[in-house]
């Protein structure tokens, strides 16, 4: 069955308060974006792979991988205004079979997640990743009371999240909606269950400044 795997890359990266979006920054003196698109690579080189940019970054993304000697074979798509829209436009790509999208900003989803999430996706066609909440958690009501929930009923979601590519473009035809944070929230919409499959804690989503003290420490210990 054909793979593909949709790389969200067409984000501003405000959170990060960086003039160059954070898929662009460095780990390791690699851009972020390049270790992701690696990890892909290495997981099963018959994965193709889309790339969404923001219209404007993918002059200086060409330049980019010829400094960095980077020839992973790969398609660019403008991003769109939101993740929604980015992925949208991405699956315009995409032909029959299976499809991973995946966080730019995830370098370190390893292989094993990426197969794994494949072989899920043969049987169940809607696969997300999922750790679980490391933290206790309160939920918040109108006034600003709190109570207590029970975090075992609770998940971290992740990326990858892999799909039969005929129900997630079927899903994509929906209207956007701000509660569509992933893909899983856009399938369950269209009335399809997601099967939650083990994430990696490792497989970090760099979006504060923090965040990238931890990923050069994370890539120290790989
Ligand atoms: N219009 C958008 C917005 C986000 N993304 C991608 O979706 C992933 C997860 O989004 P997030 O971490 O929120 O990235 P940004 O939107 O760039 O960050 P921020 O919300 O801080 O601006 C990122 O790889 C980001 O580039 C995208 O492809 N298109
Ligand atoms: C897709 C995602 O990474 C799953 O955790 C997350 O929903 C992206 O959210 P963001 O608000 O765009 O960072």
């Amino acid at each position: 069955m054909k793979k593909y795997a949709i790389i969200v890359a067409g984000g501003t990266g405000k959170r990060m308060g960086e003039s160059l979006p954070k898929q662009f920054l460095k780990l390791g003196g690699t851009p972020i974006l390049i270790h992701t698109l690696q990890a892909f690579e290495a997981a099963d080189p018959e994965i193709e792979l889309i790339l969404t940019l923001p219209q404007e970054e993918i002059q200086f993304w060409d330049e980019l991988n010829i400094w960095h000697q980077n020839y992973l074979e790969h398609k660019v798509v403008a991003g769109g205004e939101t993740r929604f829209h980015s992925v949208k436009n991405a699956l315009e790509h995409v032909g029959e079979g299976l499809v991973a999208v995946h966080d730019g900003v995830r370098p370190f989803v390893s292989a094993k997640i990426i197969n794994q999430s494949f072989e899920q996706a043969k049987v169940n066609k809607a696969v997300v990743t999922a750790v679980f909440m490391k933290d206790s958690v309160r939920q918040l009501d109108e006034k600003g009371n709190s109570k207590n929930i029970d975090r075992n009923s609770l998940r971290m979601i992740q990326t990858p999240q892999t799909f039969d590519v005929d129900l997630l473009k079927s899903a994509y035809n929906a209207d956007y909606k701000s509660s569509f944070t992933d893909d899983a929230s856009v399938v369950e919409a269209y009335g399809y269950n997601i099967t939650l499959i083990d994430g990696e804690y490792q497989n970090i989503k760099i979006t504060t400044p923090e965040d990238l003290i931890i990923a050069e420490a994370l890539l120290k210990a790989k």
